[in-house]
């Protein structure tokens, strides 16, 4: 991206506020606002600058193999991205497009292009300002790209304009990560769980396009409005759709309402035997899963895509001391992870709310790390997740500029740095993770006979055992239980 860096960097030392050009024929764009703050915060930028839509390099899918690129003429959508960027710096623009690339492979795409237009914010209409849609038409079809992928949330209303002008379909960052979620869903939950997000976005888009819609055959324009509860042949096309919706989206909730008690039954089963849970989270493709499958050898799926894991995967595994404790992969989660998943997957997510200890991946070999452990805190606010104590876990130490990690460190009281490829840190994190754990508390001092070895057993795996004897009568035992294992033990205490 070397070359357009450049470009940005010409035009960083200026006040945030500038406006990257929008039409210069200011005032037939009818946003008048913009125009204003146009002619005051431009001057003296290159005109030509100014109105460039800026192509971010590097932004094209790299196809090496001849018979990977037919495959995916065939196959693939080939499509050029689009940002707007408000705010912060030209390299936080360009990761957030990078970013979306990645997202649009992982779903995919072929991304043939990437371009970003600095504006205040998105122009309300056509999310880019309506000038350069032009431009971005011609480059649509210079590419021959038939999809363009926004970087945002578009309203309803920007996305059919947008659609109007270019003549290719639009989908905005949302949707793409509906998809990828979508394509990635396995179990019956997951699968379900995206399936109630797709309609609850689908749903919000079907409410902005009510006014524009005609109504169905037969219905009569004043018969909507002929009373709350009229509803019958005048009803548009829009309230079938949306009650159709609602039904399927009734249905669904139902089938999760089910599906969660299937999985909190068994989660109460380890509560009541008072076995520890850990929860894996952290931001997509950080290396949960590579560290789960480190810690425990589980053999679970690991990719270099973005939401390989949707379904979480619970491990037991034991401390050093023969604790038992369990370790739970999540699904990852991104910048502005889109609301109605964080709903949708509420159930899921609450293997992290309901755990002992959450371990926070962070890819440390990305280039903004920080900014991932604020996205994962977003939503880990949202899921009402705060409280649990957190180990933030710098992964990728193998692959990250040591430099780059000293500033997470720092502000990280809480951190470790570690490899889950090559093992590096993966003993000592253990040992955080063994401190953290709630601690059995109840001191036991018992003898056991040898027909009870199934409670010497307990005492290993739920509690920690500190001297074991065996003599004549049995095995003499002290050590620390819950006190639940303490009620048990009751009948065989010495003291
Ligand atoms: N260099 C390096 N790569 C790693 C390390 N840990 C994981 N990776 C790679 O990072 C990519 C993502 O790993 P995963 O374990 O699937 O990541 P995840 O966080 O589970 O990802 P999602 O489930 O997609 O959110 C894979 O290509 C891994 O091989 C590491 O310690 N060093
Ligand atoms: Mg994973």
């Amino acid at each position: 991206m070397t070359t357009h860096s450049q470009a940005f960097d010409e035009t960083s030392d200026v006040e945030t506020d500038l406006l990257e050009g929008d039409d210069s024929g200011a005032s037939s764009t009818g946003h008048d606002d913009y125009d204003y703050d146009y002619e005051l915060s431009t001057e003296g930028l290159d005109l030509e600058e100014r109105q460039a839509l800026r192509r971010v390099v590097g932004m094209s899918t790299e196809l090496t193999d001849i018979s990977e690129v037919e495959y995916r003429k065939l196959l693939l959508e080939r499509v050029l991205l689009v940002g707007v960027w408000t705010e912060g710096s030209a390299e936080d623009a360009e990761n957030s497009l990078t970013e979306l690339k990645l997202l649009a492979e992982t779903a995919g795409s072929e991304v043939l292009d990437g371009v970003i237009q600095r504006r205040k914010k998105p122009d309300p209409a056509t999310f880019i300002g309506s000038g350069k849609v032009a431009d971005l038409r011609n480059l649509v079809a210079s590419l021959g790209a038939d999809t363009v992928i926004a970087d945002g949330e578009l309203a309803p209303a920007q996305l059919r304009n947008l659609e109007d002008k270019l003549k290719v379909k639009v989908v905005d960052r949302t949707a793409l990560i509906l998809d990828i979620f979508a394509q990635h869903a396995k179990s019956k939950e997951g699968k379900a769980q995206v399936e109630l997000a797709q309609l609850q976005y689908m749903k919000q888009r079907l409410r902005g396009w009510g006014g524009n819609l005609s109504r169905q055959a037969g219905g009569r324009v004043g018969a909507a409005g002929g009373g709350i509860g009229g509803r019958g042949p005048g009803e548009t096309k829009i309230e079938t759709d949306r009650r159709r919706i609602n039904t399927k989206i009734a249905k669904l909730r139902r089938q999760l309402k089910d599906m969660k008690s299937t999985r909190s039954t068994m989660r109460q089963e380890r509560r009541r035997n008072l076995v520890p849970s850990v929860a894996i989270a952290g931001y997509t493709n950080a290396g949960k899963s590579s560290l789960l499958n480190q810690i425990t050898g589980a053999g679970v799926l690991v990719e270099d895509a973005l939401f390989a894991t949707l379904d979480p995967t619970t491990r037991r595994t034991t401390t050093s001391d023969g604790r038992v404790f369990t370790l739970t992969d999540t699904v990852g989660f991104v910048r502005h992870l889109p609301h109605d998943i964080v709903e949708a997957f509420r159930s899921t997510l609450e293997e992290v709310t309901d755990a002992d200890l959450l371990l926070h991946v962070v890819d440390g070999s990305h280039p903004d790390p920080i900014a991932q452990i604020q996205a994962v805190r977003e939503v880990l606010a949202e899921i009402e997740a705060t409280d649990v104590p957190e180990i933030v876990v710098i992964n990728k130490a193998d692959a990250a500029d040591p430099l780059a990690l000293a500033p997470i460190l720092h502000r990280e009281p809480n951190a470790i740095v570690v490899s889950a490829r090559t093992g590096e840190g993966i003993d000592k994190l253990r040992e955080l993770i063994e401190g953290a754990l709630p601690q059995p508390h109840v001191m036991v001092e018992v003898l056991l006979p040898y027909e009870r070895g199934d409670l010497v057993s307990r005492m290993h795996s739920e509690g920690s055992v500190e001297q074991l004897e065996h003599t004549a009568d049995g095995t003499h035992i002290t050590g620390r239980v819950h006190p639940a294992l303490a009620g048990d033990l009751t009948p065989y205490a010495t003291v």
